[in-house]
């Protein structure tokens, strides 16, 4: 298995869901950068489950260990490693997954690729759960970006069929600080509540839903990336496909390919000094570099694939049709605590880009 990344900045994960612990090793950061603490908690704590019902029940801290890269909290330079304790494994729920495999998990790909030695307790290295040393990084590269002016954050634009507005073209800073700051952000602030009846819904009928998060870059100067193969947009779409049941990444305005080009085309001024758009229907990007307004791009999430719903399955070890009742703890909708796990691999993905 290879899970490592990046060309300016190195990123390598490791662990599993119900192993001793997981982290991350970070290489290329600067040296000298005092890191706020209280600041990646809070970004942790966005993501930690076993929070409420909208989320599995199994409930972690998610507290960590910078076990290397720091001195008196100021990076030294060095390969930055921190690693995460599994605390709350029920391994007991998995013992019929080893044969019988869930539809829409990686139980039988990685069957076939790791010939069965692949380790499916909580997902294994597949987990959702590794998505948590990533929010480590990225909470890290969001300070290094802040320095630079750079401003990310996000917000739940659709759940099932709930969906919230979009961003706005002027995308104010103060807007992307107060999503950041929120456990669960919308920009219309009544569109939540229906959200978590629909995960609601969804949890009662031993189902799951989906949804789509919408995430905005601002202060990203105008002329980084490249045409072609590294262009900003191929830079970041492996990293947001990187994250378990990540369906789909599209940059600038869902509906553009539904307009005219007189539409679709965003008209440029000056505005002081400052070239803008009066439109941001292409995210920021065109010929694969930024143009200076913000980046902006939308996740589409699955529903949690995991549901204890009777489903038809095949057992791997009597070359037989069958069913499956999955057991075990899940989150009814991925959605509310993947937020910022997009906004985190958006600043790892910036920081690398910028070099
Ligand atoms: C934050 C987060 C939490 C997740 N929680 C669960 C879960 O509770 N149960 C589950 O079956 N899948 C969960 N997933 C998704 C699976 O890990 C993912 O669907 C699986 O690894 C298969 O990968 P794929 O959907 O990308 O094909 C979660 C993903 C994320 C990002
Ligand atoms: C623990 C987390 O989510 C887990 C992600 C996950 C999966 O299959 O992705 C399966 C579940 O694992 P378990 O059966 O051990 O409860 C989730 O709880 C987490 O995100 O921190």
């Amino acid at each position: 298995m290879s899970a490592n990344w990046g060309n300016n900045i190195e990123l390598s994960i490791f662990g599993e869901s119900h192993g001793p612990a997981i982290g991350i090793v970070i290489g290329g950061l600067p040296a000298g950068m005092k890191l706020d603490m209280d600041e990646i908690r809070w970004f942790m704590k966005r993501r930690a489950p076993g929070q409420n019902q909208m989320s599995t029940p199994r409930k972690e801290k998610d507290e960590f260990q910078i076990v290397s890269g720091i001195r008196d909290g100021v990076t030294t330079g060095a390969p930055l490693c921190a690693m995460i304790e599994n605390t709350n494994t029920h391994s007991k729920d998995y013992s019929e997954l080893k044969v019988n495999m869930r539809p829409g998990h990686s139980d039988y790909p990685a069957y076939i690729k790791y010939h069965g030695y692949n380790d499916v307790r909580g997902g294994g290295h597949f987990s959702g759960r590794l998505t948590a040393p990533i929010v480590l990084a990225g909470s890290i590269a969001r300070q290094i970006l802040l320095e630079k002016g750079i401003i990310i954050g996000a917000h739940m634009k659709q759940i099932h069929h709930i969906q919230d507005c979009s961003f706005p073209v002027d995308i104010d800073d103060e807007l992307l600080k107060q999503l950041s700051h929120q456990m669960y952000p919308t920009l219309d602030d009544q569109v939540f509540i229906k959200m978590q009846e629909e995960i609601e819904k969804a949890r009662m009928s031993q189902d799951s839903v989906g949804g789509i998060i919408e995430c905005a870059i601002a202060h990203v100067p105008a002329g980084i990336g490249n045409p072609f193969f590294d262009s900003v947009e191929s830079h970041l779409s492996p990293l947001l496909f990187s994250i378990p049941a990540v369906k789909s990444v599209s940059f600038g305005s869902e509906s553009i390919h539904q307009m005219y080009g007189h539409e679709a085309n965003d008209a440029y001024y000056y505005q002081g000094d400052q070239v803008k758009t009066k439109t941001n229907h292409n995210g920021g990007i065109t010929g694969g570099i930024t143009n200076g307004m913000p980046i902006v791009f939308q996740v589409g999430i699955k529903p949690t694939p995991s549901i204890s719903q009777i489903q038809e399955t095949i057992n791997v070890q009597t070359h037989t049709n069958t069913q499956i009742q999955v057991k075990g703890r899940h989150d009814p909708c991925i959605v509310p605590r993947a937020v910022v796990v997009v906004e985190s691999m958006a600043a790892l993905g910036v920081l690398d880009l910028l070099g």
